[in-house]
């Protein structure tokens, strides 16, 4: 199976950021506070009303963001984030329906595992980019160590999600295990709830530094 090219561009980008939307207007400010940080990737929870609004709005308006829809648990969500121009999706976990609708329609998708068998269930239907959830409370890089060998040949990478932040950020970014890391923490609540997109713009920023300074060694 060949690699979508927005998981070889997710893998430059090298971080996504997670936003959890509860107003579709401020959408597009946020983008550009990530983007004009550094950050180029974003993934817009299913969680809120908003979030499909959000969706249209950003790739409306900021062409250059590449943004995916997460939290898809139902079949239907698929041709509803598809339609409105998501450019990739995830799961919190590995829902069967899910991945087959989302590769069927063309929607490259990275589902949710925790364990091998969803691993294998994974691969099985045919995807390469898995997000590993919850990240740091399964153990971190060190239980993705032990559990990956028996997949590395495969060309297996994960996205880890869940308890990583400004701190563990260049440790994960540097293992060839990783495609790419994602977190809450670039876009706290409170920052988007007072419209700060300079403080946005900012942790984007940090992020940015420590990625490229990890990589470059
Ligand atoms: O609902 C989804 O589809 C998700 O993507 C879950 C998020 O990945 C995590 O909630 C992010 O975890 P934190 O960065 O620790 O806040």
């Amino acid at each position: 199976m060949n690699v979508p090219p927005i998981f070889e561009k997710l893998e430059s980008a090298g971080v996504l950021a997670v936003v959890i939307l509860d107003d579709a207007a401020t959408a597009v400010p946020l983008a550009k506070a990530l983007l004009a940080g550094g950050v180029n990737a974003m993934e817009l929870t299913l969680r809120t009303d908003a979030a499909l609004d959000a969706l249209s709005a950003i790739r409306r308006e900021v062409p250059d963001m590449l943004v995916g829809a997460g939290t898809i648990l139902k079949p239907e969500q698929v041709s509803q984030v598809f339609d409105r121009g998501a450019l990739f999706g995830v799961s919190p976990g590995l829902n069967v329906r899910v991945v087959e609708t989302a590769l069927e329609s063309g929607l490259p998708f990275a589902p949710g595992i925790a364990t091998p068998s969803d691993i294998e269930a994974a691969i099985e239907l045919g995807c390469r980019h898995l997000k590993f959830f919850p990240a740091e409370t399964l153990g971190g890089l060190s239980y993705l160590r032990a559990m990956s060998p028996p997949y590395n040949h495969l060309g297996i990478k994960y996205i880890p999600l869940g308890g990583v932040g400004a701190g563990n950020l260049a440790q994960y970014i540097v293992d060839p295990l990783i495609a790419c890391v994602g977190g809450s923490w670039l876009t706290p609540a409170d920052k988007i709830a007072a419209k700060d997109w300079k403080a946005i713009e900012e942790l984007a920023s940090q992020a940015r530094t420590t990625i490229d300074t990890a990589r470059s060694k």
